[in-house]
């Protein structure tokens, strides 16, 4: 299972987390979000996966963001068609599109199997306004529903006490997890010592 630690920003966090075992490291480059990244990263890890994470970004610069940061993985949040998807894809981008989930309405199938064929994984997050980072988890129970075949990250609220509820949850398509909010000290700044329990407990 890929673990992907999001919302890094800090020069000495970043080195700390690379060193436990995530597989992914996420960077928010959404400058609402309180883990925007803003100024230019102090260091770029090279032994995990970078992923860029945008909200409704102008193409031109989510592209020089991603060269600048030698991204991987582009991670999108906003309202962003399967038409854009596929052309990141075509830049050689694996794409991750973010779908926000509620139990209050039915599994949104239509809209995911709309981007079935233009996206390397989905990321099942908690709907909130705000886009991600909510620090909730919504009713994982919802994923029942989802029948596609883009594999898929489970995302939303995850905490440190949530490592056996994670381990428990089983679908055929999720392969990875997302952790971000619930292992911060402050905005972007992750708790090591948190991280390390839990991937240590969930490997
Ligand atoms: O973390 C943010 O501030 C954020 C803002 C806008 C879009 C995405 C964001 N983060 C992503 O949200 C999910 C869930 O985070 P959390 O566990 O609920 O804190 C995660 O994929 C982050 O990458």
């Amino acid at each position: 299972m890929i673990i992907k630690v999001c919302g890094m920003r800090e020069e000495a966090n970043v080195r700390e987390v690379e060193q436990l075992g995530a597989d992914w490291m996420g960077f928010i480059f959404y400058p609402k979000s309180p883990r925007y990244v803003g100024k230019t990263l102090a260091y770029l890890p090279e032994s995990v996966k970078k992923v860029g994470i945008f909200v409704n970004e102008d193409t031109d610069r989510l592209l020089t963001l991603a060269e600048k940061n030698r991204l991987d993985i582009l991670q999108l949040h906003g309202d962003e068609s399967p038409e854009l998807c596929k052309a990141l894809q075509e830049k050689d981008f694996l794409v991750i599109k973010a779908f926000g989930i509620t139990t209050e309405k039915p599994f949104p199938s239509e809209l995911t199997e709309r981007y079935e064929d233009c996206c390397d994984y989905f990321l099942f997050d908690t709907h909130t306004d705000l886009y991600g980072g909510s620090g909730r988890k919504f009713g994982w129970e919802i994923l029942s529903d989802y029948q596609g075949g883009t594999p898929f990250l489970l995302s939303g609220g995850i905490s440190p006490e949530d490592v056996e509820e994670v381990k428990r949850f089983s679908h055929p398509k999720c392969v990875g997890i997302d952790l971000n909010s619930g292992f911060e000290t402050s905005p972007a700044v992750k708790n090591t010592q948190l991280l390390q329990k839990f991937i240590s407990a969930f490997r």
